[in-house]
């Protein structure tokens, strides 16, 4: 069975009402069909525009799937009219300041790695082993992405590992922001290639979550960036400061 934490998580993925039953008691197709429900476009599922490294290492964790240790994280673009409501209820928790702001821009909302077009950006699928707090992110770049002629943008590197370590601290933690992220490039990422994002949740003190992360050659012979992260989980209605304000009126330059 998976953890509570992970376990609510998944909940949340599948919508923040936490009512649909934990991913590995349902059959793949079913958890599929479920999640299709929410989210509007399946990022999880194969594309055309998937090169035959990132098609060959998603079948190569599919099968992995098989006995229940490794499971598929789902993945979505938009949030669905009907669950921004959902959406709209967990800003006004956390952030009560800001949501009047935000809730009006929510329909328009999209996460940021799916704004791409198909193969332009960010094309990546997640496994997680919940026995070893491991994420693996299957990660193909675009030519949208490049930062130095013929590599990645090192901050295109430093969004798909936030996104990974994200649902690392996610599904062990629940609702976590990113406190701290330190991230060591030591070699460039060729652009279009297929990596490894291999994160690790480390430890947990209070509602500090550690995780780390390396990003890998998908043969892992060479370690292009290394990180660090520091996740805490959120406490509702405990704000220090005022989004809104923030938002509003930003200090001037
Ligand atoms: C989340 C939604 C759930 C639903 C999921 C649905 C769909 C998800 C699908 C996809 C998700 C993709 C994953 C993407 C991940 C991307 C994550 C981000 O990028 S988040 C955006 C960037 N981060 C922020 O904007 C955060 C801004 N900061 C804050 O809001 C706050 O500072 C805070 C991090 C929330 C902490 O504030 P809070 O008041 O709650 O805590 P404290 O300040 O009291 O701190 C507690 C504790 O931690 C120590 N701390 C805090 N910050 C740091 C730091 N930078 N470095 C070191 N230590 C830090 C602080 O000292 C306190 O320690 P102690 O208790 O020991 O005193």
């Amino acid at each position: 069975m998976l953890g509570r934490g992970a376990a609510r998580a998944l909940g949340a993925l599948r919508g923040l009402r936490g009512g649909a039953p934990p991913a590995r008691s349902l059959g793949l197709s079913r958890r599929l069909l479920s999640f299709k429900k929410v989210l509007d476009k399946d990022h999880f599922l194969p594309k055309p525009c998937w090169g035959k490294d990132m098609r060959r290492l998603f079948d190569q964790f599919t099968k992995k799937c098989e006995d229940g240790s490794w499971i598929q994280l789902p993945s979505y673009e938009h949030i669905s009219s009907q669950r921004s409501q959902d959406f709209s209820a967990f800003i006004h928790a956390y952030f009560p300041s800001a949501s009047e702001v935000i809730n009006e821009k929510l329909s328009q909302a999209q996460l940021f790695t799916r704004g791409f077009e198909d193969g332009m950006g960010f094309e990546y699928v997640m496994f997680y082993n919940e026995a070893e707090k491991r994420i693996v992110c299957v990660f193909q770049g675009g030519p949208h992405l490049q930062g130095m002629p013929g590599f990645f943008h090192g901050g295109a590197t430093a969004t798909i590992i936030d996104a990974t370590v994200g649902m690392n601290a996610i599904v062990s933690g629940g609702i976590v922001m990113t406190a701290n992220l330190n991230i060591n490039f030591k070699s460039p990422i060729p652009l279009c290639s297929t990596v490894l994002v291999n994160s690790q949740l480390d430890k947990i003190e209070g509602r500090k979550l550690f995780v780390s992360c390396k990003v890998q050659s998908i043969d892992e012979k060479i370690l292009y960036t290394e990180a660090t992260s520091l996740f805490i989980m959120l406490e509702p209605k405990k704000k220090k400061y005022d989004l809104k304000e923030a938002v509003l009126n930003p200090l001037p330059a």
